[in-house]
């Protein structure tokens, strides 16, 4: 018979999870493999909460399997290193994104792009190498081969950082392949929520003009005052996106939900592009004549391999950029995704894992 959660591993852990598609999270004991010759293991302090968690605990791409730990902005200090680790020591800040692991022989592999590897394994609700199921870093203790273990400055803010290990790579990464992270570009984002707000403050950093595209007009001062976004539009006002058509070498599409995707096209100049980075749980319609009209491009892209998450991260340090955040206790973690659900945060839940974890189990 197959062994329970908290009997598969020899390492006590506890955590929140998801039982059902309700979403629902309650504490949860399970395990964690003990540390190998190449892994690190870490107390995690903080997790970002994610809307990808959101879409998994109601199991909204189908793929859930429960019970599900989320998490996959897992930051901490490492308490024990494999006797083959090089990367970093015990004391280190450190952390974990949303993929612990890949083949490692493939193209993408080769090419530090781990994430787009065809066996690439999920933070949580994956199946690991040994046929166990990843959980996320809801969760007191973390462990992860070192290739996957993403280093932190001892002056950046945990807390606040936690948020770059997948809104902050998710949106540098595009920023940078795309040709857009330069001076001068004219850059759209839309959604101004936990990838869009640092969306518009790295795009900022690589010295591009930002316009923030967004259904609610309640979010202009902020986006100009606060974020240092240079314009805001309206996306439902007619006259504002007629008067912008044609203006934008790329646009970041940031939302969670179904949305025409057709007036954001229709903002490119010739050769712009749209990239789609939220994964709405239903496919979105693409209107091609505006495509062909000005060789327009509609692309993707996840998150970004591990050599670039500690790019990014480094260039998070260099430049001040860490994630406008709201710290809740785990206990609070069902009542923020239900906020989080209806785009009441500014602009990321950060869960204080280390203070308030312990004490709700
Ligand atoms: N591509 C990737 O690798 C990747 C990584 C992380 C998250 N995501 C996905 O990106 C999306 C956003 O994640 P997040 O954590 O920033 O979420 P979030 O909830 O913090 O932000 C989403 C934003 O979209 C806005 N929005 C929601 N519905 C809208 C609608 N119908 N029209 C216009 N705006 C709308 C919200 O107001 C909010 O500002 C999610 O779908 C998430 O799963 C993708
Ligand atoms: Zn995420």
């Amino acid at each position: 018979m197959a062994k329970t959660p908290e009997e598969e591993h020899p390492i006590k852990a506890v955590g929140w999870a998801a039982r059902d598609s309700s979403g629902v999270l309650s504490p949860f004991k399970f395990s964690r493999r003990a540390t190998g010759e190449k892994d690190v293991r870490f107390r995690v302090l903080y997790c970002g909460i994610c809307h990808s968690d959101l879409h998994m605990v109601k199991n909204e791409w189908g793929t859930s399997i429960y019970p599900l730990v989320p998490g996959h902005e897992i930051v901490g200090e490492v308490t024990e290193v494999g006797s083959r680790v090089k990367k970093v020591k015990v004391g280190d800040k450190v952390g974990v994104g949303c993929v612990v692991g890949a083949c490692h022989s493939c193209e993408n592999c080769n090419n530090d792009l781990e994430v787009y590897c065809p066996k690439m394994i999920l933070s949580y609700g994956a199946c690991y190498y040994d046929g166990t199921v990843t959980y996320g870093g809801y969760s007191d203790t973390m462990v992860a081969d070192e290739r996957y273990i993403l280093r932190f400055p001892e002056n950046m803010p945990l807390d606040a950082a936690a948020p770059l290990l997948c809104a902050g790579i998710t949106v540098y990464s595009p920023l940078k392949y795309y040709g857009l992270a330069e001076p001068g570009k004219h850059i759209g984002v839309v959604g101004l929520g936990g990838l869009g707000h640092v969306g518009v403050k790295f795009a900022k950093a690589f010295g591009a003009k930002v316009t923030v595209i967004s259904t609610s007009s309640s979010k202009k001062d902020e986006a100009l005052e606060h974020l240092g976004a240079d314009s805001f539009l309206l996306s439902s006002n007619q006259e504002q996106l007629e008067a912008s058509l044609g203006t934008f070498d790329g646009i970041l599409d940031t939302v969670s939900a179904m949305h025409s995707i057709l007036p954001l096209i229709g903002l490119l100049k010739s050769h712009g592009k749209l990239v789609m980075l939220g994964a709405p749980e239903k496919p979105l319609e693409l209107p091609v004549f505006p495509l062909l009209m000005g060789r327009k491009m509609v692309a993707g892209s996840a998150t970004g391999g591990m050599k670039e998450i500690q790019e990014m991260i480094d260039f998070a340090a260099k430049h001040n950029i860490t994630a406008d955040i709201e710290v809740i206790p785990i206990d609070y973690v069902n009542k923020a995704m239900e906020r989080l659900a209806k785009g009441d945060v500014r602009y990321r839940f950060v869960i204080d894992i280390g203070n308030s974890l312990a004490s709700s189990n």
